[in-house]
């Protein structure tokens, strides 16, 4: 048995996730705490100049100008997560076998075979003194795959926890949506569906000055436009088949007309339950429940959206099983790491799009 801290910073650029689980790599015996170390406004400045700034690079392991001092920035505030949350929850560094460390992507574009995640682990794992599991991406797009979505392996170990049968969609609303298909021990289908908050975010950023819709407060004044959401689903992303993945700017040309912010803000709330529920036609099976985590799992107007779309299907948030919302992608980089330590896979043909189950991670060691 292993224990394992798994810590995410996603694409929102909020801050650092973390979370303690227990595992063999293959069950979950135990959630242990979670924590959170927000980013501060400098931090996020900086990491937003260094996204602005990766769409330039050509080669993982490049660093040039600002990324290199948002890397900085990262792998500091990494340190401080761990750090403090070892001392709130009087966890002895000791006690940890190894830390999942999944850094922030700043460049996807796996068609290139490039997929950049910044944050230096050899210096995290001096700075807690802790060895350090990174770089969870680089083999399976080297290998031809999409980098992209990694949670779905915890997502199944979760799921099968549950002793339920029926397909079963487990949805991930952070700044981009992933999704991933069970549907009992052998079937394990997994893919980006759009966006998530990520659109929504800018948009009240811009128009209100908010961070993001609080609750769905703006958007439940508001009118969704059918008629938009017909034609922005008319991408070319969203008729291709599971697997597929995106780069957090890839929606970012798609402007709304001039309206309103609750109607604005309605129709972007409506697009992201579309985009999800439009991966159904391409599973084998429709689901018969949809699990939702994720930032927008607190958003009661994004889950009625959801639920409508996807009826006579059951929509439940994840906590109601006693899942977190919060800390899932977090934990799932723990169990990861614990699970790239045994060489287990990490990524699957129908996940990535990976030739064959592929297992990955690199280790640094204080
Ligand atoms: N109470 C709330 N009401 C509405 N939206 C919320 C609420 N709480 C969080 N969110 C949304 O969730 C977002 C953060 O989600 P999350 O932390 O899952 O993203 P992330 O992990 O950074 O993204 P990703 O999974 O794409 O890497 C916020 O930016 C906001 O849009
Ligand atoms: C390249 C990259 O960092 N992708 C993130 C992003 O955020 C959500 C979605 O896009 C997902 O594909 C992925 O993160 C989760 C944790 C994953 O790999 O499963």
């Amino acid at each position: 048995m292993m224990t394992a801290i798994g810590m995410m910073s996603g694409t929102s650029l909020d801050g650092v996730d973390v979370a303690l689980i227990e595992t063999d790599g293959e069950r979950v015996t135990a959630f242990g705490p979670t924590g959170y170390r927000p980013y501060t406004d400098d931090e996020r400045g900086l990491l937003r100049e260094a996204l602005a700034e990766a769409v330039n690079l050509t080669r993982r392991d490049a660093r040039p100008g600002v990324i290199g001092k948002a890397e900085h920035a990262v792998t500091m505030a990494h340190a401080d997560a761990v750090t403090s949350f070892l001392a709130r929850n009087g966890v002895g560094r000791e006690d940890i076998d190894i830390v999942g460390f999944h850094g922030q992507t700043v460049l996807h574009r796996p068609a290139q075979r490039l997929t950049v995640q910044i944050g230096d682990a050899d210096a995290l794992a001096k700075a807690i003194r802790v060895p350090v599991m990174h770089d969870f991406r680089a083999a399976d797009v080297a290998a031809g795959g999409q980098g992209a979505p990694f949670v779905p392996a915890y997502h199944r170990a979760l799921a099968q926890s549950l002793g339920r049968d029926g397909p079963t969609c487990v949805v991930n609303i952070g700044g981009v949506s992933n999704v991933t298909y069970i549907d009992g021990a052998d079937t394990l289908i997994a893919c980006d569906t759009g966006p998530g908050n990520a659109l929504l975010d800018d948009f009240m950023l811009r128009t209100t000055g908010e961070p993001f819709d609080r609750d769905g407060r703006l958007a439940e004044q508001g009118h969704p436009d059918a008629s938009w959401i017909a034609s922005a689903l008319k991408h070319p992303f969203f008729a291709l088949p599971p697997p597929k993945s995106l780069d957090r700017n890839d929606f970012a040309s798609l402007v709304l007309p001039d309206r309103p912010p609750a109607d604005g803000a309605a129709t972007l709330t409506a697009f992201t339950a579309a985009a999800i529920a439009r991966i159904v036609p391409l599973l084998p099976k429709a689901p018969e429940r949809w699990i939702v985590a994720g930032g927008g799992a607190r958003n009661p107007i994004m889950l009625e959206m959801l639920r409508e779309k996807c009826a006579p299907a059951a929509v439940e948030r994840a906590d109601a099983l006693g899942w977190s919302i919060d800390a899932m992608e977090a934990q799932a980089f723990g169990y990861l790491a614990a699970r790239g330590l045994k060489g287990l896979p990490l990524s699957y043909p129908a996940t990535t799009g990976v030739p064959v189950p592929m297992t990955g991670g690199v280790v640094a060691r204080p």
